[in-house]
């Protein structure tokens, strides 16, 4: 994907790796590191806190079940640290803790908006509309993922999304980066007709 030059013009790029060897692993992130800091992009390490302070990521990544976001800021007072979230309990939850002053996070995610096959096991699918209702608990910035292609920019942001994350529509392109660059100007229109 580095190669293809493929996060070209996106702003952030999470490093999302479940085969490769630690070693092989530590190597990419390293790679990552130096080609987003050319392109003036944030690096995002998924899953592995020792990875990401290794390499000298921006920020992780974690999942409900992956390490638990305040012990991660313990240990790294200055990291970017998101969460995902896959129901509105979770969201809510987030909120409480936004109320107390107890929340750790920089962003969390939403999804997944729609049917996706990259990840096994996930929750249900919950649409666009799920964003506004999710996103009303919690004051942080949010993405939002799963199954998103091109064409489905617009109702994104029209239904409250500002941040786009995708894998599969992108690392399934025959050109990477045209697509890359396909989609933000997409976003990028879609945001301007929103908000003005
Ligand atoms: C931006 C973003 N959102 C959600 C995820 C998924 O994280 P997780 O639930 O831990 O699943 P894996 O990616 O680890 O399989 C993500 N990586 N990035
Ligand atoms: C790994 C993962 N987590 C999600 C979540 O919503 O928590 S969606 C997702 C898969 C995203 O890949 P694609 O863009 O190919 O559907
Ligand atoms: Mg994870």
């Amino acid at each position: 994907m580095a190669r293809q030059r493929a996060g070209r013009g996106a702003k952030i790029v999470q490093l999302r790796d479940k085969d490769s060897s630690d070693r092989r692993l530590l190597e990419k992130a390293r790679y990552f590191r130096r080609r987003t800091t050319e392109a003036g992009a944030l690096f995002l390490v998924n899953d592995r806190l020792d990875i990401a302070l290794m390499s000298g990521a921006d920020g992780l990544h974690v999942g409900q079940n992956d390490l638990p976001p305040e012990e991660i800021r313990r240990l790294a007072p200055d990291l970017v640290i998101g969460q995902s979230c896959n129901t509105e309990e979770q969201a809510r939850r987030l909120g409480q803790q936004e109320q107390r002053s107890e929340l750790v996070l920089s962003y969390y995610n939403i999804g997944p908006i729609y049917p996706t096959g990259t990840k096994d096991g996930l929750a249900e699918f919950i649409g666009p509309e799920a964003i506004e209702a999710y996103s009303r608990h919690c004051s942080l910035p949010f993405t939002v993922m799963g199954g998103i292609k091109e064409h489905h920019v617009e109702d994104l942001v029209r239904a409250g999304a500002r941040r786009i994350a995708v894998v599969t529509a992108v690392t399934d392109a025959e050109d990477m980066a045209a697509e890359t660059a396909r989609l933000i100007s997409r976003i990028t229109t879609a945001l301007e007709e929103r908000d003005g």
